[in-house]
């Protein structure tokens, strides 16, 4: 079997690569979102997909563009930061950060900012025009979160779950 390739990910990719993870837990037939917090030691303390409230898993809709609002998604769904903050491992995120999938919405900025968090970190911006962007964007620069766009043109990574030989550092 071939031996598989050593990787060591840099602090930025092991945390994007973790909320890229979490997203495909996501049932969102259009866009699945995911968010990742960090503290200042570096430890995970936070993840999140967008998904329905807890137990109402299947029994609302995915729909987006339904003439009637309550047969859409959108009065429903939690979003993937807002999953991240409420089920964290620490006591609060202050001082944290947080990387994201996609720019996060006005309704997340304002948790966002309320919860303490000092860095965002997103990948897509392809609602960048969207109102609601627009003015999420205008609360984190108001209460000066730094935001920056993960750099994309790092290379991809692969999870594989066939165990090859692991590679043997101590090989000569
Ligand atoms: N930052 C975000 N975090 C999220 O979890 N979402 C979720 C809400 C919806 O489930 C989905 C967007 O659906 P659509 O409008 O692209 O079909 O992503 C959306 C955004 C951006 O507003
Ligand atoms: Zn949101």
């Amino acid at each position: 079997m071939a031996q598989q390739e050593r990787v060591v990910l840099n602090r930025s990719k092991y945390f994007m690569a973790t909320a890229l993870l979490s997203a495909q837990r996501s049932e969102d037939p259009n866009t699945q979102v995911g968010a990742c917090i960090v503290n200042q030691e570096e430890n995970i303390v936070g993840i999140g997909y967008n998904r329905m409230p807890n137990g109402c898993d299947g029994k609302l809709p995915w729909e987006r563009e339904s003439e009637e609002w309550l047969d859409n998604k959108y009065p429903y769904v939690c979003h993937a930061e807002l999953n991240a903050i409420v089920n964290k491992t620490s006591a609060d995120v202050k001082g944290c950060a947080i990387y994201v999938t996609l720019f996060p919405c006005n309704e997340c900025a304002k948790l966002i900012i309320q919860a303490g968090i000092k860095d965002v970190i997103y990948l897509s911006d392809k609602y960048h025009g969207d109102k609601k962007t627009i003015a999420s964007k205008k609360m984190l620069n108001t209460a000066n979160i730094n935001v920056k766009q993960f750099q994309s043109g790092e290379e991809d990574i692969t999870i594989t779950f066939t165990v090859g030989e692991m590679a043997d550092t101590n090989a000569p």
